[in-house]
């Protein structure tokens, strides 16, 4: 199916899909248009759609980009267009059309010849449902004929006839485009568009506040100068009445800038915590892992509010500074200057003291939860009077450090703004008394000083709630590095599908494999070598701690060798880079490292294929399910493959879990799937089932047990 000619002309063929994201990403300023740009998404697999998609995610990588398969409703795709920019738009005939930014009606696309040019939206759309509408354009058509509408009405029936038949369609329309996690976050800010939304609050902010001082300014110069007329008063009330739209153009930039901050960091947060070394994860105990990551939503709340707070305070110190520095008597400015370095004191301590309530607050949780999992240890080894000890001697902690935290926080919310403005006041009592240089003058030092006590006040609750949100990040720096930490993305060169194995080559080989876990002094794995082909059956058994998981942690790449040598395809993991890796080899790791995760349980099977999955994929997961055995789990569950599982949702049975697991390696596809003790729980009927499914589906399959 090919789209309109002009559009055919416009955009780009599949074998310069990876020139194509390039170009897009060095027109947003996200990426150099030297690397990656030779990598061809090829087609040459069994699930083409899966291979494409897979292709184009490793040529972005290698951009600092990422791309997201999008899919959305025939009805929709009007609404998704005018809000799509950038991406990557999928038109038929195997053409694509890179979106730069859409301007009313129109779209800014990247063509072919490298020029940038502007299409109507409604062309696009056409040409993106056209092969839906095609097929029903003949009844449709007949029907309009049948019915004799004519003219513009004839149009507009057969649109609203095409709404109403394909409103249940779903169109795959191409991938959005924005930096990687892994790029720099002036990159991910220019995404989110925060600087704007910052630059435009800052100016509405410094604007409303001069005209407010200008309002007074002019207020004083009328009684000052003894004519207070209606027309000062008119031009009064006219400044104030200007500051509204100003306002209300801060606040709403503030808002903004709140909500695409925020979502920087969560999507920055969940990257690095996806990142996050397994080895991190179990050294830091589930406890701490929960404080920390509870101490993001601290961080969201606190940087984005206390940011906008603290830039308005310093603004108005600015100005404030400015209207003393007009006035003849420096002391004011001095003396408010001197104040401001106690400010900076007062940040000091509450910063101490934040710190130590953070660190004891995470403690506590710590505490908690450890606890909690640990319960029936503790109420059989301890007596009753006891078992809430810890808890208390905690608690009181946590107490005393609140309250000395509360007390540095009243230094900068009461003290600071009261204190400048006391002492602010007072250095103006001489001058005042004295009465000299008339009244103009004291007016300009007195008005600096009650400016002075609102950018206190707006500084001191802004600098609290960033010096909160900065103790937060410290705590979840290492989710914040992890995000940053750069993958291993192979060679570009390298294709991310099938391998190249056959009856010479094996698909795994493990030369001489070295591996100490850390801290150890003796290796768990010394010399282990083996060969694994396309269908092969292995069985790996050992005694318990004699290294088998091990052994499949790094066939599987989620460790890396001491020494010796692990190639896929006759290819080392520096060449096939980690996510190609991974789609080579499945692993299902012990029960107590496999989870299942509160959702669908079509997106527990499926997590190792894209999401929305296509009906195929559903059909696939279902029959495996039935396959293993799980088919009256299904009809028993309301919602069928699409019952909610997980903690609150339907209670699986540790056998189903186990099945549930085989399932969601089996449906990746990979070309060998690792069992790690993955079969304990089933009884023999259920076992018989589930490994002749193993036998028929898994390509080559590792299965490790116990003896
Ligand atoms: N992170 C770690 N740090 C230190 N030692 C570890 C770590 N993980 C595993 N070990 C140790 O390495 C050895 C091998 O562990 P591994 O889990 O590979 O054994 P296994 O053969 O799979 O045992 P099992 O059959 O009981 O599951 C064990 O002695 C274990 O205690």
């Amino acid at each position: 199916m090919i789209p309109s000619p002009e559009l055919e002309k416009l955009a780009w063929p599949i074998d310069r899909l990876g020139e194509a994201v390039a170009a897009l990403g060095h027109a947003r300023g996200w990426a150099d248009p030297a690397h990656g740009v030779q990598v061809a998404p090829h087609l040459g697999s069994d699930d083409p759609e899966a291979a494409l998609a897979f292709e184009l995610s490793r040529t972005a990588a290698h951009l600092g980009l990422e791309t997201e398969a999008v899919e959305t409703g025939y009805a929709g795709i009007r609404a998704f267009l005018a809000r799509c920019a950038p991406a990557v738009l999928r038109l038929p005939g195997n053409l694509f059309l890179p979106v730069l930014a859409r301007r009313g009606k129109t779209l800014h696309v990247l063509c072919a010849d490298l020029q940038r040019r502007r299409l109507p939206l409604e062309t696009v759309r056409e040409a993106l449902c056209r092969a839906l509408d095609d097929e029903l354009a003949a009844d449709i058509d007949a029907l309009i004929s049948t019915a004799r509408v004519q003219g513009i009405r004839r149009a507009r029936a057969r649109a609203a006839l095409l709404e109403e038949l394909l409103a249940d369609h779903r169109i795959r329309v191409g991938w959005l485009v924005r930096p990687a996690c892994t790029a720099s976050l002036g990159r991910q800010a220019s995404d989110y568009r925060v600087r704007g939304l910052l630059s435009t609050l800052f100016a509405a902010h410094t604007l409303a506040f001069l005209l407010w001082l200008g309002a007074w300014w002019l207020l004083g110069q009328g009684v000052f100068s003894g004519h207070l007329d209606i027309g000062w008063l008119q031009a009064w009330a006219l400044l104030l009445l200007t500051l509204l739209p100003l306002r209300l153009l801060a606040s709403g930039a503030a808002g903004w800038f709140a909500v695409r901050a925020g979502a920087l960091l969560k999507r920055r947060l969940l990257a690095g915590a996806l990142r996050l070394d397994p080895e991190e994860i179990r050294h830091l105990g589930v406890g701490r892992l929960l404080g920390r990551t509870l101490e993001t939503e601290a961080l969201e709340q606190t940087a984005v509010a206390g940011g906008s707070l603290g830039l308005t305070g310093l603004v108005e110190l600015v100005l404030a500074f400015g209207i003393l520095g007009l006035a003849q008597d420096s002391r004011p400015l001095l003396v408010l200057a001197a104040w401001s370095l106690a400010g900076v004191g007062f940040a000091a301590y509450y910063l101490r003291h934040q710190r130590n309530w953070t660190e004891t607050r995470l403690a506590l949780t710590d505490i908690l939860v450890e606890g909690m999992v640990g319960h029936r240890t503790r109420a059989v080894q301890e007596s009753r009077e006891r078992w809430n000890s810890r808890e208390d001697h905690a608690l009181t902690r946590y107490y005393q450090v609140s309250q000395a935290r509360d007390r540095a926080a009243l230094n900068l919310r009461a003290l600071l703004p009261r204190g400048g403005l006391l002492v602010g006041i007072a250095s103006l009592v001489s001058a005042f008394i004295a009465g000299g240089d008339g009244a103009v003058p004291l007016a300009l030092s007195l008005g600096g000083v009650l400016a002075a006590y609102l950018a206190f006040r707006h500084l001191g609750e802004g600098l609290e709630q960033i010096l909160g949100a900065w103790v937060a990040f410290e705590q979840i720096r290492p989710f914040w590095r992890a995000a940053a930490r750069p993958e291993i993305l192979g060679h570009p060169g390298v294709s991310g599908n099938k391998t190249t194995s056959g009856p010479e080559r094996p698909i795994i080989e493990a030369h001489n494999l070295i591996y100490r876990h850390a801290g150890q002094s003796d290796p768990v794995l010394c010399g282990a070598s083996l060969h694994i082909g396309a269908d092969d059956r292995v069985l790996l058994e050992g005694s318990s701690g004699s290294g088998k998981s091990t052994l499949a942690s790094l066939l599987s790449g989620q460790r890396l060798p001491e020494a010796g040598l692990c190639l896929i395809g006759g290819l080392d993991r520096a060449s096939l880079g980690e996510r190609t890796w991974r789609r080579h080899i499945a692993l299902v790791p012990q029960f107590h490292e496999n989870h299942i995760l509160m959702g669908s349980l079509a997106f527990n099977l499926l997590l190792g294929r894209g999401w929305p999955p296509a009906q195929k994929d559903i059909d696939e997961a279902d029959a495996l399910c039935r396959a293993l055995g799980l088919g009256p789990l299904l009809e028993r569950m309301p919602g069928g493959i699409f019952q909610m599982v997980g903690e609150t949702g339907w209670q699986l049975s540790h056998g189903e879990r186990e099945r549930i697991y085989i399932a969601r390696a089996l449906l990746q596809g990979a070309e060998v799937v690792i069992l790690d003790e993955s079969v304990s729980s089933l009884d023999p009927q259920t076992l018989r089932n589930t490994m002749a499914s193993l036998w028929e589906r898994a390509p080559a399959l590792v299965l490790i047990i116990h003896v």
